[in-house]
């Protein structure tokens, strides 16, 4: 058994870049909630038929994969929605994550990491020896998710909305990555903290 940290931030805050870092540049496994999300819904998996059920079958295009620019539409503006979704979608992605966490130990690896967008409001700290929070100001968060997924600004508010505000994150982390400036001063902060944590020697 090894030991398991936690990425986590907001949406468009960088998450997925600090795990790009840790992974290609650091070689260690990070297991990405979003891409178990992808995985959990897939045609032929009983979430997909869930979410076909409760959300209409409307929802499916023609290969039977979800439409997620259009169930993003439905759950981004209601939160009972949402949760309804949560619900359906959560347990499948847990498990996913516990097994691709058993892999990499199996084959010796003495360090993973998860990235969830919604550790803390799931309350999944339990799962993990330690978080990093990548940061970012709402303002810049904000800029980069209407850049990113093209989107107008009241889209881009309502999937900040849905989560926990950054500012609030910050309380519940141990160690907080300031993503406002470059990508290679947030490099150097990742560096710090996993030398901090012994995961990467002096
Ligand atoms: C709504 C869906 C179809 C939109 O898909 P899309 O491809 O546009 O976005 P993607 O899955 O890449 O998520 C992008 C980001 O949105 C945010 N986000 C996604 N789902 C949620 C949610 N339920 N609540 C709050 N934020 C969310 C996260 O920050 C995530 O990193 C999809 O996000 C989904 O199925 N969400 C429910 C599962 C979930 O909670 N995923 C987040 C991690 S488990
Ligand atoms: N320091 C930075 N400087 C400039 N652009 C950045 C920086 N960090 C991230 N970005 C850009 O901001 C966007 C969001 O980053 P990223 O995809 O890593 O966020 P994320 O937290 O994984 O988002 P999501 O939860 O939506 O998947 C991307 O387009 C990325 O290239």
């Amino acid at each position: 058994m090894g030991i398991v940290y936690g990425i986590t931030g907001g949406i468009a805050s960088g998450k997925s870049t600090v795990s790009k870092f840790i992974s290609d540049e650091l070689g260690f496994s990070v297991i990405d909630a979003d891409i178990a999300s992808r995985k959990a819904v897939e045609p032929g998996m009983k979430a997909n038929q869930k979410i076909a059920e409760t959300f209409g079958k409307q929802i499916l295009l023609h290969d039977g994969s979800i439409d997620r620019e259009q169930l993003g539409a439905l759950i981004f503006h209601d939160k009972e929605k949402r949760l309804i979704l949560n619900s359906i979608v959560h347990p499948a992605v847990r498990e996913y994550m516990l097994q691709q966490q058993e892999e990499a130990f199996s084959r010796g690896e003495r360090v993973v990491f998860l990235d969830i967008p919604l550790l803390f409001e799931s309350k999944l700290t339990h799962l993990v020896a330690k978080t990093m929070l990548i940061y970012t100001d709402e303002n810049v968060q904000l800029l980069r998710l209407m850049e990113r997924n093209n989107l107008t600004e009241s889209e881009a508010r309502a999937r900040i909305n849905s989560q926990m505000p950054l500012a609030e994150k910050k309380q519940f982390a141990d160690e907080i990555v300031n993503n406002n400036g470059t990508i290679t001063e947030t490099k150097q902060q990742v560096i710090n903290i996993l030398k901090k944590w012994r995961v990467i020697s002096q």
